[in-house]
């Protein structure tokens, strides 16, 4: 506990600090490597120009750049560090030597250099983050059947077509891709995806396969494999920690992606269902690989190939839900928790999740390719094109 209020304490002298002088400012250790390498051109001007920039920012860096424009300053200004280590339990003045001792005996010009350079990036981005306004005024204009919102290093995107089970029209499925590219490279450190209504989603639109171009069904059943290809991908490359907070009911393509999330909150009315065989169909979003591979074969064989729906506590139980929560407290408690998460340091869990994903990343872009495109057959057979038909005419539902 006195260590938590120490820490919090040290934060809230480091925050304030930061903006008042360069001297008490604190370092980002990831931008070391990308900082050494620059060329040693920054001026005495330049120097103290960045200086000034430092106390206009406008957004708090963090604990770990201040330290680092700390140790740089100190570096340019008075060359290797030369104070005596302070004792363990001063943790600010600890802290402080620590970040600049570790510059070793790097050349003053180069830190002046680095100092300028960092203070340059730290300015770009909080220009180009204070340009995207957050908020779902912005984002409702761009999307039809999306609601995609930035709050508290979280990008949500929320499927929006609650009269239709949020089934995901091929509008829809274009909007989440532009909606995971986006968040893919905002200043947000999770993204959340969840469904607005008593659904999280009923899978795909079925009535998708009613719009026949003049190619005829084979073209629509190429088109159709593509984009699913390219949609699944864009899952599969997704670059930061992807979190489903699954509301309701999933059904279908909602599901088989959950494999590619990183972790998947469930509230307790939430059922998980995949009636590929019922629908003529066979399964996609990599769930023919992650699936076994979560729960094992004869659990995944149950519900990709019987169509076994499960509720979340099953769910849970097999590996494909991280946690269920009662709906009475669901959004309370996930956001609470989600909060927390967003302040880890961005780029570790950036980082953690491409070192998990990349082990893995040729096989899932192999399954995808090949689900794809058994599926482009499957939608051309009888078994598929009947099922499709007699839920269309309302003779059929899962
Ligand atoms: C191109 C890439 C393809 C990728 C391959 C993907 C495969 C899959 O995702 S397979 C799974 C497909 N989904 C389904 O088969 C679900 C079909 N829907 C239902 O069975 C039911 O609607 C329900 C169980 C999801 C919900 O039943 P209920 O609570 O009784 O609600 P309603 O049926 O009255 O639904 C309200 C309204 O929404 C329409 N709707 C719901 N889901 C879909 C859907 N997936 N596709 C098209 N339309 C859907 C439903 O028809 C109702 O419409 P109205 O009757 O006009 O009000």
């Amino acid at each position: 506990i006195a260590m938590a209020g120490v820490a919090g304490r040290l934060a809230r002298r480091w925050c304030r600090s930061a903006v008042r002088s360069p001297l008490q400012v604190i370092s980002f250790p990831s931008l070391q490597l990308h900082l050494s390498g620059t060329a040693m051109r920054a001026s005495q001007e330049d120097f103290e120009s960045a200086m000034n920039q430092v106390k206009l920012l406008k957004k708090d860096p963090g604990n770990e750049v201040k330290l680092r424009l700390y140790a740089l300053y100190k570096q340019a200004t008075e060359g290797p560090c030369n104070m005596p280590k302070p004792g363990v339990f001063d943790f600010i003045n600890k802290a402080k030597w620590d970040a600049w001792n570790a510059l070793g005996s790097l050349p003053k010009e180069t830190a002046r250099q680095n100092y300028v350079d960092l203070v340059s990036s730290l300015t770009a981005s909080s220009e180009s983050s204070s340009q995207v306004k957050p908020g779902a005024d912005r984002e409702q204009q761009e999307y039809e059947n999306l609601v995609v919102t930035s709050e508290d290093g979280i990008t949500k995107i929320m499927f929006n077509r609650p009269t239709r089970k949020n089934a995901i029209s091929t509008q829809m499925y274009q909007e989440i891709m532009l909606a995971l590219k986006a968040a893919s490279k905002d200043d947000s450190t999770i993204t959340v995806v969840t469904g607005n209504g008593d659904y999280y989603c009923s899978g795909n639109d079925l009535a998708n396969f009613t719009d026949i171009p003049p190619g005829g069904v084979e073209e629509k059943a190429k088109q159709s494999a593509i984009m699913l290809r390219d949609f699944v991908g864009t899952f599969i490359d997704f670059p930061k920690p992807l979190v489903a907070v699954v509301n309701g009911p999933a059904v279908g393509i909602s599901v088989t992606i959950l494999g590619l999330f990183d972790a998947v909150y469930a509230s307790d009315r939430a059922t998980f269902h995949t009636p590929f065989s019922h629908l003529g169909l066979s399964p996609e979003g990599c769930a023919s690989y992650t699936f076994p591979k979560i729960m094992g074969p004869a659990k995944a064989t149950e519900m990709l190939i019987f169509g076994k729906k499960l509720t979340a506590g099953e769910a849970c139980a097999q590996g494909l839900v991280t946690e269920v929560f009662p709906d009475s407290t669901f959004q309370k408690e996930v956001w609470t928790r989600l909060k927390a998460y967003s302040k880890l340091p961005p780029n570790s869990m950036r980082i953690s999740k491409q070192v998990i994903r990349n082990t893995e990343k040729e096989k899932l872009h192999a399954v995808n390719a090949e689900e794809s495109s058994v599926l482009q057959e499957r939608w051309l057979s009888d078994e598929c094109i009947n099922a499709t038909m007699n839920f269309l005419s309302k003779k059929a539902k899962l």
